[in-house]
């Protein structure tokens, strides 16, 4: 299994267009990167360039410390799992995963031990003499990846290979995908998806793309602990971060800031002497807003517009003059704070402080 180093990789299409540059990424052996991104940011043609199957118009991408820019995509050692199976349907589940050993010319031996060491790892076994059009969406899927694992590839390549399944298959295929992944832990995995909670659970990092390059690389919860910036601290979370708008008024350990709405936040971001007067960005994700005690400090006061009682939490929209709404996320159910006034708060370990979309813990 494979190192994987992209240095100051970039897409242009013809000649002109050009949607990707610096692309830089160290990614190693044994890693489950996820990409993602907003809608047309370049996650599918940064992985098709890993894959070969778009050109890498500058920079290099090196595979175990070889340049592999003009190496042909069957040469590169990687295997692409798209989300349209792309399975032949005249051919039985068998037939499908051992098509391209056969093509290799490998030995029958050989092609039988790899197709046993996938359908196991799959839990294929049963399927294996069906045709395609005889197993589910989530059976269909697997088979795909099975394909992949016969050729013991050095580079897994999935491009959101669950959007086409429904919801309760979606949370089955993606345990198998993590299950996947640690039975095989050296094994170096790409993943290309639009879900969070996917991205979440199944990524040792996540690689944030946005305005042609890279926003941010980290671990999932360093991403969600520590964003580095108002895009993505509002990409990472659902829903989406709150910010909302203050000057610093003390700075030290704690930095007071006094919210323009009114209340006050305490941020254990700290700041210096010369950062007093900022205007800030206060950052609050719903989930860490607390209601507070009446005549107690609160960050923001708003009036409940509307509820949606999920079971185990309440999401509260209130009312925002021109913005997005403020959105709260209380545990329990709380249907009757609509229409009502609630003042907010939050710990201030969960406070985060943006000047000019940038953290200021990334200053
Ligand atoms: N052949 C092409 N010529 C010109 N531009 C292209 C071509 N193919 C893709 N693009 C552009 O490149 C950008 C990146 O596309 P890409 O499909 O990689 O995005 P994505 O992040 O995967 O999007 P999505 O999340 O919607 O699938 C888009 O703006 C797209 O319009």
């Amino acid at each position: 299994m494979a190192d994987l180093k992209l240095t100051d990789v970039e897409k242009t299409y013809g000649g002109t267009v050009q949607v990707l540059r610096d692309i830089n990424l160290d990614i190693k052996k044994g890693e489950l990167i996820v990409f993602v991104g907003p809608s047309g940011c370049g996650k599918s043609t940064l992985l098709r360039m890993i894959a070969g199957l778009e050109k890498i118009t500058g920079g290099t991408l090196e595979i175990d410390g070889q340049r592999v820019n003009d190496v042909p995509p069957a040469q590169r050692g990687i295997a692409m799992v798209f989300q349209s199976y792309a399975l032949y349907p005249h051919m039985t589940v068998r037939d499908n995963m051992t098509f391209a050993l056969k093509i290799a010319k490998k030995s029958q031996d050989e092609i039988d031990r790899a197709v046993e060491k996938a359908a196991k790892i799959l839990q294929l076994e049963p399927y294996l003499d069906r045709l395609p059009k005889a197993l589910s969406g989530g059976q269909r899927q697997r088979v795909a990846i099975g394909r992949s694992i016969v050729r013991d590839p050095k580079v897994y390549l999935f491009d959101e290979p669950l959007s086409n399944l429904d919801a309760a298959l979606r949370v089955a295929t993606r345990i198998e995908i993590a299950q996947l992944k640690e039975s095989m832990p050296d094994s170096t995995m790409i993943y290309v998806t639009h879900d969070q909670v996917e991205a979440m659970t199944l990524a040792t990092r996540i690689v944030v793309l946005a305005n042609k390059g890279i926003a941010q690389v980290g671990t999932p919860l360093e991403l969600y602990e520590r964003p580095n910036g108002e895009f993505v601290a509002q990409f990472i979370g659902s829903p989406a971060m709150n910010l909302l708008p203050g000057e610093v008024v003390e700075t030290g350990e704690t930095t007071v800031v006094k919210m323009a709405g009114g209340g006050t936040a305490r941020s254990s971001v700290p700041t210096t002497d010369g950062d007093k007067g900022l205007k800030v960005n206060v950052g609050v994700r719903p989930e860490d807003f607390l209601e507070t005690e009446e005549g107690a400090e609160y960050i923001y006061e708003g009036k409940v517009n509307i509820t949606e009682a999920l079971g185990e939490v309440t999401l509260l929209y209130f009312q925002a003059e021109k913005s997005d709404p403020v959105i709260g996320k209380l545990p329990g159910i709380h249907a009757d704070l609509r229409g009502k006034t609630v003042k907010l708060g939050a710990v201030p370990e969960k406070v985060h402080l943006f000047s000019d979309g940038v953290s200021l813990l990334y200053r």
